[in-house]
């Protein structure tokens, strides 16, 4: 039997004048599942999501949730925390909850979801006054006073601290566990990959990838990471010859946050990677020059003491070491700068013309 899709958008397009904010974006989220939304800043997640809950018009698509129109569904069934939400500077948080549940016929205990949400000590607090973790977590509680069954969180944990993300997490995780089934958006990578059974990679207004984490890192993650912390000026490096197979010389991998900036300030035009060498000599490109840390990518765990050995005879001096394997950040990186897309590509499954039409 065919999973049931509580959340559906398909072939979503929507422009503001000249400006493109979807452009044929399919998916959908079956019931229970948490679907993480990634992708660059104005990529078109806002609006997707927009679409989805109705506060939008697509220009041409369609978007259903629980089956029907996202302006049809009940309202009880429903959860939604805007990117922007911005309630009554003058009322407690525990006023807000309460005002909130007032709107719903069955509403859970206003001070219920305060605990779940972690404000029971700042529960008197006027909401002008609250830390902004914390009155984003009154935000995200705002939206849990109706236990709804489709529960849309727009960044829902942006600004708040780590322990207090951690309690967001949690909740999400046990929502979804009752079979409430969520789309999230986020630029946490970390975020994404914990509380995602699928992540959808949106970049230029569709969805361009789409997978559970581990499938997406499987495909377009790339090599596993060395990562040494070193003064020595990286030409010195680019003329060595590794004693490994697969070496790809470079700079320490940029940020999500930074991915989208031009103005690289180490000078890389990427990653400031080097090219590759057959024989696992590299050669750095001119902008890659410096010095700082350096990433080699494709080593396994049993030849990173053949490059600490190596690093030693050849006397380069370095202050930290770290492995890592690929993960969801590495997706991100090798995806959302590409903007020729024609069709999603769905990890695990034919790639057929049909695979755009789903996510
Ligand atoms: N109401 C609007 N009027 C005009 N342009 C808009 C409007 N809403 C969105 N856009 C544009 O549509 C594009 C997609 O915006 P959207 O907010 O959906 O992106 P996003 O992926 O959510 O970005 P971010 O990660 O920064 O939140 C952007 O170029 C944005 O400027």
């Amino acid at each position: 039997m065919e999973a049931e899709a509580v959340v559906e958008a398909r072939g979503l397009e929507k422009a503001y004048g000249e400006t493109v904010a979807l452009s044929g974006a399919s998916l959908s989220v079956e019931r229970g599942e948490v679907f993480g939304l990634i992708g660059p800043n104005g990529a078109g997640k806002t609006t997707l999501v927009r679409a989805l809950t109705g506060t939008t018009d697509p220009d041409a698509g369609t978007a259903s949730i629980l089956g029907e129109s996202p302006t049809a569904v009940e309202r009880d069934r429903l959860g939604v925390l805007p990117q922007d939400f911005s309630p009554p500077d003058r009322l407690t948080a525990r006023e807000l909850l309460e005002y909130y549940a007032g709107l719903y016929d069955d509403p859970r205990d206003p001070a219920d979801v305060l605990a779940d949400v972690g404000v029971v000590d700042s529960a008197d607090t006027w909401y002008e006054n609250l830390s902004g973790g914390q009155q984003r977590r009154v935000c995200v509680g705002s939206t849990l006073v109706n236990d709804p069954d489709v529960l849309f969180l727009d960044e829902p944990t942006t600004g708040i601290d780590p322990a207090g993300r951690r309690t967001v997490w949690r909740l999400i995780e046990d929502l979804a566990a009752a079979g409430t089934t969520v789309l999230l958006t986020t630029h946490d990578m970390a975020e994404a990959e914990r509380l995602a059974d699928r992540v959808g990679l949106l970049a230029d207004g569709a969805l361009v990838a789409s997978g559970t984490p581990g499938a997406l890192v499987a495909e377009y993650g790339g090599a596993s990471r060395l990562t040494i912390e070193t003064d020595a000026p990286l030409e010195a490096l680019a003329d060595l010859e590794f004693p490994v197979e697969a070496v790809e010389l470079g700079r320490r991998q940029r940020s999500v946050a930074d991915a989208s900036d031009t103005q690289d300030s180490e000078g890389g035009a990427s990653d400031g990677s080097t090219d590759r060498g057959a024989t696992g000599k590299s050669t750095a490109s001119p902008e890659a020059s410096g010095t700082g840390a350096i990433v080699v990518r494709g080593v396994t765990p049993g030849e990173i003491a053949t490059v600490v050995d190596f690093l030693e005879a050849e006397g380069i001096e370095y202050t930290g070491l770290s492995w890592s394997e690929p993960d969801l950040e590495d997706v991100y990186l090798s995806l959302a700068d590409e903007t020729e897309r024609d069709r999603t590509r769905q990890v695990g499954e034919p790639d057929t013309a049909q695979a755009g039409e789903t996510a």
